[in-house]
């Protein structure tokens, strides 16, 4: 690292942290900085007074006795103990104001934190790299903007403190200056380069130390606890991260050795310097070259100056360890979505006209070598209700996806009316579809909430999310809850209740009929309902989504033949298209996935 960059990069992380904070809290930054001069001033006021007392009691001391006045020593000691408990007072208000200050502050950075998490790209998600910089960041802590702040007035303080005391240093030798610099600098430097050293350390080892918390997780949470049960994979789950942890605290204890030995060393440089010139200034008064009081004197100075010094190293190696670890959060909010906001911001049509088409198109996933789909031509017309077909893995999943805008397309396009979706405002654009994916989303909220997730922009009436619920076929078993539209959904929080997986199923169908779209995507909407429940849904299906168009994926054909048009799909191309009638006939994939499974049915 060059020189210049060693001062100008943390220069650089100031000026990006100081807006943050006075964006966090402006009244609270003003009044802790005005309360940090105050305690500055008054802390130096108290030097001050003391030295003149020192003095009017040498006065005092050296007049006869006849014409001793006691009053100035007096007046001096009441200026003093007023001006000590002023500066008490200010300390305490100031750390007050810091906390204050530092609580809002870290408020705002989890702020920018969540936003820049909910909009990253979810080719994010495809990279080990994202949750590095997520996890460093959140290792780098919400509050270490305020904590800079904290830390850089504490600087200024001890650095104006020890200034003073070094005057009087002075006063007593100018030989003692360069001596107390022995006793400061390689502290110092000890310091700072182990600061560096183990932030590099962190650094290496986050990959690490996320794969432990990940097995943490494993064995704590409530999702994996039947199946570590039942395979008995606790043991092996436990030595794994034990090992995991061993192998982080040996790397740690290493560094912390190390540490130790270089302040030991330090210190004893400081310690050897103290007492040579303890030595040196003991001879010196025994040969009456110095004054007694210049030995108690520097006694009392020195061991104050040395503990100013160390604190002006302490905060300069915070201050350098808060640069460096904002340097990990800026990472983060820096991270720029790909998918970016078409300058035409073209108006999604209030009522589709020519329907979807995708035209030609082919895409890969981030970091993967083969193409999830290839050449893709599918039409959705308005009202029209089309299903994908297709085997574990041909594609069906990421068409959608890429309909959605999660992704863009490499190749091709994707057309609403003729116009290709990335020229649409992106949030605007996703509003205008409802969708079910196979993994959707558990939420620990009550049920009205967990339906109205589905359209929060909106304030929606309780008769709209009941009717929402109605047509997903929940709301008979959430009429039985304990407190029906407001009961609390998982064991997460008290008075929580669980879900069967096919009710889970039917709340986020609801979630999906809330939102006055103009498309319905449902990927395997029914694969967790009863034979029922799964008929009944079907055999009213398009009253239900009052004959909007959908898209449906399902491998259960008996779901599929209500659709008006069947893609077929086949490692991520289309092989075969018609009407369910129209693909029997034709006697390829599709009429050979209906014989297997009408089979089983006869
Ligand atoms: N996030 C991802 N990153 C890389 N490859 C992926 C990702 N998601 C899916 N794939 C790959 O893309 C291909 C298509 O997957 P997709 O999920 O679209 O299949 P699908 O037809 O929906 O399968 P299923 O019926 O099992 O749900 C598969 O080969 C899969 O391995």
């Amino acid at each position: 690292m060059s020189k210049t960059h060693i001062f100008l990069s943390p220069l650089r992380t100031l000026s990006r942290i100081l807006p943050i904070v006075w964006a966090g809290s402006r009244k609270w930054s003003v009044l802790s900085t005005l309360l940090m001069l105050l305690e500055v001033a008054l802390g130096l006021t108290v030097l001050y007074l003391l030295k003149q007392l020192a003095d009017v009691v040498t006065e005092l001391v050296s007049q006869d006795g006849s014409n001793a006045h006691a009053a100035p020593v007096l007046w001096y000691v009441v200026l003093t103990g007023i001006t000590s408990l002023a500066f008490l007072a200010t300390h305490a208000m100031s750390n007050l104001a810091k906390e204050a200050n530092a609580l809002l502050v870290a408020e705002y950075i989890d702020q920018k934190i969540h936003s820049r998490a909910v909009s990253v790209d979810l080719a994010f998600y495809e990279s080990p790299h994202y949750f590095d910089t997520l996890e460093r960041a959140r290792e780098a802590g919400n509050q270490r903007p305020a904590q800079v702040i904290g830390n850089l007035m504490l600087l200024i303080r001890s650095g104006l403190m020890l200034s003073g005391v070094m005057l009087l240093i002075v006063s007593i030798h100018w030989l003692l200056l360069p001596v107390l610099m022995l006793a400061i600098v390689p502290a110092a430097v000890a310091r700072l380069y182990f600061t560096r050293h183990l932030y590099d350390w962190q650094r290496r080892r986050t990959q690490m130390e996320r794969h432990a918390s990940y097995l943490d997780w494993l064995m704590t949470s409530d999702m994996h606890a039947k199946e570590l049960r039942l395979y008995q994979l606790g043991d092996y789950l436990k030595d794994h991260y034990a090992n995991l942890r061993g192998h982080i605290r040996r790397g740690r204890m290493k560094i912390n050795k190390r540490r130790t030995y270089a302040d030991i060393a330090a210190e004893s440089i400081a310690t050897i310097a103290f007492f040579v010139v303890l030595l040196y200034l003991a001879w010196r008064t025994s040969q009456g070259k110095s004054s007694a009081g210049d030995l108690v004197l520097f006694m009392l100075i020195f061991q104050r100056a040395q503990s100013l010094g160390q604190e002006v190293i302490q905060r300069l190696s915070r201050l350098y360890e808060d640069h460096l670890y904002m340097g990990l959060i800026f990472r983060f909010l820096d991270m720029s979505p790909a998918m970016v906001d078409s300058h035409s911001h073209r108006q999604f049509p209030e009522k589709l006209v020519e329907g979807i088409r995708f035209e030609s198109v082919s895409f890969r996933y981030p970091h993967a070598n083969n193409f999830a789909l290839c050449e893709i031509d599918v039409r959705i017309k308005p009202g029209q209700i089309v299903a994908l077909v297709g085997a574990n893995g041909s594609g069906k999943t990421s068409l959608i996806k890429l309909l959605c805008r999660l992704y863009d397309p490499i190749e091709g396009r994707i057309t609403i009316d003729g116009v290709d979706i990335r020229d649409f405002d992106l949030e605007g654009y996703r509003r205008y579809f409802s969708v079910v994916f196979q993994d959707y989303s558990h939420y620990a909220a009550t049920v009205r909430e967990n339906i109205h997730f589905g359209d929060i922009n909106h304030s929606i009436s309780m008769p709209s999310i009941e009717m929402a619920a109605l047509k997903a076929g929940a709301h008979s078993f959430i009429e039985d809850l304990p407190a029906r539209y407001d009961t609390q959904l998982t064991r997460m929080f008290d008075n929580g209740q669980e879900l069967s997986i096919g009710q889970w199923q039917k709340i986020a169908l609801a979630r999906a009929f809330l939102r006055e779209s103009q498309l319905i995507i449902l990927d395997e909407p029914t694969s967790s309902l009863d034979p029922g429940a799964e008929f009944e849904f079907f055999d009213t299906f398009r009253e239900r989504i009052n004959h909007r168009a959908a898209l449906i994926i399902s491998h259960r054909l008996s779901t599929v033949r209500m659709a008006d048009y069947i893609y077929v799909m086949d490692k991520g191309k289309i092989c075969e298209k018609g009407t369910h009638e129209e693909l029997v006939g034709l006697g390829g994939i599709y009429h050979g996935m209906f014989m297997k499974q009408a089979y089983h049915y006869r």
